[in-house]
């Protein structure tokens, strides 16, 4: 690790964030999932990433639609965006480069509206003065490379013994560059399905000096592993060994297997935690359709976030199928609570 180049603001970036917006932030909710039920048809190998290219007031009217429900902070439609896969649609290696940094505009155009509007529409000194201090974050997203083979195996996390830590990093290295020079204010690792991926992402991040920080956030399918088998705890300890990584946690998982992942969690980091679950629906990847499973409604996940709390995570928003219904329910939550 070379520490001589990770900027002193880094270490502290994500407690200072959380201490300024009063303990706690609010993430976004499912992106993806919203585009689609704002009629965007997402069935193509790019996923959310097709929008970029087709419909990029859609992606712009979600970002609004999320800031408009409470969240401090928005992530790009970058999850599936990659270069090899904006090829395989005929573009070129430039086209694709521009497309990534456009992920990041799109996001940044919106806290700008945002903001803009909160001053305009701000009627007295205190309303004006609140607006103007609401900290907005933009996190670039960055898929595993299991979601760009779009076959379902960022829920595997198994690649096969071909790929290796440098066939990842080889992958995820410009993707990585372009998204950090954009303008976001840090990137978004999510549904990290295994170690190797972890580890991937912390060695580009030193090797490549990225300025920016970063998430790693990491997906179970049974409440102790990521869903390779992976133990949660060797996953999160990679992350808590990057001196750029400024939080750790799970996205993209059921709610009921939360609160055991964020205690697993606590025991070997003492960075915030960061959590977003999905609506808690499985998806079938044969039929492409969410199916409802037993377990916590929409909801049940928003009364369970004070609990989440007190477990230890920090950040909260929410993954597929959830709305920005949720992400009101959740900020309601925790403003109500006198933590
Ligand atoms: C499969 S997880 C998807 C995460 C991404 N940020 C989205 O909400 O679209
Ligand atoms: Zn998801």
């Amino acid at each position: 690790m070379n520490e001589a180049r990770v900027p002193a603001e880094t270490t502290t970036f994500m407690t200072d964030f959380l201490r300024q917006c009063g303990g706690y932030g609010v993430i976004d909710g499912g992106l993806a999932t919203e585009l689609e039920r704002h009629g965007a048809d997402l069935n193509d190998p790019l996923w959310s990433a097709k929008c970029l290219v087709s419909s990029p007031h859609i992606v712009r009217r979600v970002h609004l639609d999320y800031l408009d429900a409470g969240a401090n902070i928005i992530t790009t439609a970058s999850y599936q965006a990659t270069i090899l896969g904006f090829e395989a649609k005929g573009f070129s290696r430039d086209e694709s480069e521009e497309l990534l940094r456009k992920s990041v505009e799109i996001a940044l155009e919106a806290r700008e509206i945002y903001l803009e509007r909160c001053t305009k529409d701000s009627w007295d000194w205190t309303a004006s003065e609140r607006s103007s201090t609401r900290l907005i974050l933009v996190a670039a997203s960055v898929g595993s490379y299991g979601a760009y083979l779009a076959d379902g195996s960022e829920y595997s996390g198994k690649y096969g013994d071909s790929v290796t830590l440098e066939t990842l990093k080889d992958f995820h290295r410009r993707r990585v560059q372009i998204l950090a020079n954009a303008g976001a204010d840090l990137i978004a690792f999510e549904t990290i399905p295994n170690k190797l991926e972890a580890q991937a992402y912390a060695e580009l991040l030193d090797e490549e000096g990225i300025e920016i920080p970063a998430w790693f956030s990491f997906n179970s399918k049974d409440g102790i592993n990521a869903v390779s088998g992976d133990s949660i705890t060797d996953c999160a300890s990679i992350a808590d060994a990057s001196k750029q990584v400024v939080a750790v946690g799970i996205n993209c998982t059921p709610p009921r297997y939360i609160h055991g992942l964020i205690s697993l969690i606590r025991e070997v980091t003492n960075k915030p935690i960061v959590i977003y679950p999905n609506s808690g629906e499985t998806y079938d990847g044969e039929t492409k359709q969410w199916l409802q499973s037993d377990g916590m409604t929409g909801e049940d996940f928003v009364s369970y976030v004070s609990k989440w709390k007190e477990a230890g995570a920090s950040l909260f928003g929410g993954c597929c199928r959830t709305t920005p219904n949720t992400i009101q329910g959740i900020a309601k939550a925790l403003s109500s609570k006198a933590f």
